[in-house]
């Protein structure tokens, strides 16, 4: 897996499937690592090349001082096209990874082909709720807010039925760099990107989770609305939803990727 230098950041990338085939670039949820796709690989890669990293201040990834902002990411994903002499991918992000899908196509809209925006948010009506997570995490660490998190990210259900899977994700969250959660929860706390929207002209899916809590399904709503032509498709997960539901987050993504 290359190492590529986005100003000065060492960010931990992977390239994997169908040389030749149309690019991907998958990006991830706070506190996940590239491994939060694993679900989707075997399909993906069948039909794109696709790209996976570690946003910076998580997993194998540098972890820089804050602070960061929706531009930074960015700027980062940038970095990597240029690196590997990529002109154009199609995107998939899942709720930060969606944010920095909107900030691409709305400033680097040459970059991308599709756009896949999956259980996310253009601002915080509430921005207390991340200030009160930053707190938390200060005082005790990921720790201290780990059960709260996972049930947000997975609905009980799913948590019950899949002891091992739920184990996993609360192992990548348990894991993430202190000081890089804590300056990405920073970046949400001032998230607005609600000016973005209209500038989005690439084909758009969003896809919200039914029992998404952490960015719900009048969220995913909201851009959908203000982006131009956006259609959406509604999911029976909560917050990860490709995990929760990897053939329905799968068949959404490919279908509307490869549709003409
Ligand atoms: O981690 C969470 O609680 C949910 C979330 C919001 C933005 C994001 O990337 O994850």
């Amino acid at each position: 897996m290359p190492m590529i230098d986005a100003d000065g950041c060492l960010i931990n990338v992977s390239v994997e499937g169908r040389d030749g085939g149309p690019t991907l670039m998958l990006s991830n949820s706070l506190g996940c690592t590239l491994q939060m796709w694993e679900p989707q690989m075997k399909a993906l890669t069948q039909v794109f090349r696709v790209i996976r990293y570690d946003r910076r201040g998580h997993g194998k990834s540098n972890v820089p001082p804050g602070p960061y902002s929706m531009e930074r990411f960015g700027r980062d994903v940038l970095a990597i096209l240029d690196d590997l002499n990529i002109e154009k991918v199609h995107w998939c992000g899942l709720s930060m990874g969606g944010m920095v899908g909107q900030w691409l196509g709305a400033n680097a809209p040459e970059r991308l082909g599709k756009i896949v925006l999956a259980n996310t948010s253009c601002y915080y009506a509430e921005p207390t709720k991340w200030l009160e997570r930053i707190q938390a995490v200060k005082e005790g660490g990921i720790a201290a807010v780990a059960d709260a998190v996972l049930a947000g990210w997975l609905t009980a259900d799913f948590r019950e039925r899949e002891p091992q899977i739920t184990a996993n994700m609360k192992s990548m969250l348990l894991a993430s760099p202190v000081e890089g959660y804590l300056a990405c929860c920073e970046a949400l706390s001032t998230l607005d990107q609600r000016a973005l929207l209209p500038k989005i002209k690439s084909p758009t899916l969003v896809i919200a989770g039914r029992h998404d809590m952490a960015t719900p399904i009048s969220a995913g709503e909201l851009i959908r609305s203000n982006i131009p032509g956006a259609s959406m498709t509604i999911i029976d997960a909560a917050h990860i939803s490709n995990v929760e539901q990897p053939h329905a987050f799968t068949d959404a993504v490919v279908g509307f990727l490869t549709q003409r």
